[in-house]
């Protein structure tokens, strides 16, 4: 028996929602297959743990995570009670961090029976690899003076090995696609960041001779992501366009409830961690149509990072028979609620074995 000792951590919001809706799918993937089992943990960090406890996470939370074998979040950030600063950087990007995520990879894709936002979608298949672990997140800068003399500074931390390695990641990743990686840039506008960023690509690409490589501004990037995302496959992106590039994958799609995530730890010293791309979504919390898809294809990331692609790719399969027969949430126009569609995805994988 495979026995997969999930840390997880539903957060704020919707995540609450998602998280036991997807867990209740994996547990039924995990059926399906006879010789797995997933075994959740939940941990309870939160912002309503913050105001208890005066912290997003106690001080002993990374020691008692960093032996799962992997971790899967739902989202982080409630204004009513914490900055979202300090609950994002006490939690999710400290997790980031601290785990060595360094990549973010995220899909977009058109999903049976949703209809993209764009007129005409063209079958759009594409990956964003976003870098995790440095770029414009950064607690590196200031603030001073008050008043109309106020300044805040902050600064972006490029290293050579962080940039690099996002970009190998995405030529690997490429390698077993369509063989095309684009670099998000903006080295007409950043003057020292991004003229480096586009030289590591340069010599990057140089070891991937038989990959097509290509450069974009991400401005005009994030235009083409609109008017033709047909013709991406692989985007490098810093860690602040990567996040803004993969909301608009996820608006093309038709929805950011869809769109699914994973933080990958690629030294093994620590978990990686499964998170959709959406966040906690305050404007639908309570109201049971939080669309669960995002963290169930996030689930099926999961299913795929522990070698089990076969049921991953039955999970897909099942989510878009699902989404084929536009059972669908509010988001993407349909009338069913959280439980409705998780239940419909259940139902249908049960009816597979
Ligand atoms: N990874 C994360 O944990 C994460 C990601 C983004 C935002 N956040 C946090 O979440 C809070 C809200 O942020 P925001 O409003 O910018 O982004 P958001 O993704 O939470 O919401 C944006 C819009 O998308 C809708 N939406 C999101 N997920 C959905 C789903 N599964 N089903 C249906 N509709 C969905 C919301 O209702 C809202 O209208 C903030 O505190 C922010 O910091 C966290
Ligand atoms: O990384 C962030 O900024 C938080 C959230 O927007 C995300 O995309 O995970
Ligand atoms: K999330
Ligand atoms: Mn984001």
């Amino acid at each position: 028996m495979k026995k997969l000792k999930i840390a997880s951590i539903p957060g704020d919001g919707i995540g609450r929602e998602v998280v036991p809706a997807a867990e209740d799918v994996l547990h039924t993937v995990a059926e399906i297959h006879g010789g797995l089992s997933f075994e959740f943990t939940n941990f309870p960090y939160s912002c309503e743990y913050y105001l208890e406890h005066g912290e997003m996470i106690p001080e002993d939370g990374l020691e008692r995570l960093k032996d799962f074998h992997a971790i899967f979040l739902g989202a982080v950030g409630n204004i009513k009670l914490v900055p979202d600063h300090i609950s994002l950087w006490g939690l999710l990007i400290k997790l980031r961090r601290e785990f060595e995520q360094v990549i973010n990879i995220r899909p977009a894709k058109v999903l049976k029976g949703v209809q993209s936002t764009l007129l005409n979608p063209n079958d759009f298949d594409l990956m964003v690899v976003r870098e995790n672990s440095e770029g414009e997140y950064s607690s590196v800068g200031g603030r001073m003076f008050k008043g109309e003399d106020e300044i805040a500074i902050q600064n972006s931390i490029f290293s050579r090995k962080g940039t690099e390695r996002a970009m190998r990641y995405a030529f690997e990743l490429a390698e077993k696609r369509k063989k095309h990686v684009t670099s998000a840039t903006k080295s007409n506008g950043i003057y020292y960041s991004m003229p480096f960023w586009d030289e590591v690509f340069k010599e990057v690409s140089k070891d991937y001779p038989n990959i097509d490589a290509d450069s974009q501004h991400i401005d005009a990037l994030a235009a083409f992501f609109v008017t033709q995302p047909e013709r991406f496959d692989v985007i490098v992106a810093s860690n602040l366009f990567g996040d803004v590039l993969t909301d608009i994958g996820a608006g093309i799609m038709g929805s950011v409830g869809i769109a699914p995530a994973a933080n990958i730890n690629v030294n093994g010293k620590y978990p990686s961690m499964f998170e959709s791309v959406h966040g906690s979504a305050p404007d639908i919390i309570g109201k049971g149509i939080a669309n669960p898809i995002g963290q169930i294809w996030t689930a099926k990331m999961m299913l795929d990072y522990f070698d089990e692609e076969e049921l991953g790719t039955l999970l897909l399969d099942i989510v878009e028979s699902v989404t084929g027969d536009r059972i669908l949430t509010p988001d993407l126009g349909g009338k069913s609620s959280t439980k409705e569609v998780t239940n419909e995805i259940i139902s249908r994988l049960k009816k597979r074995t």
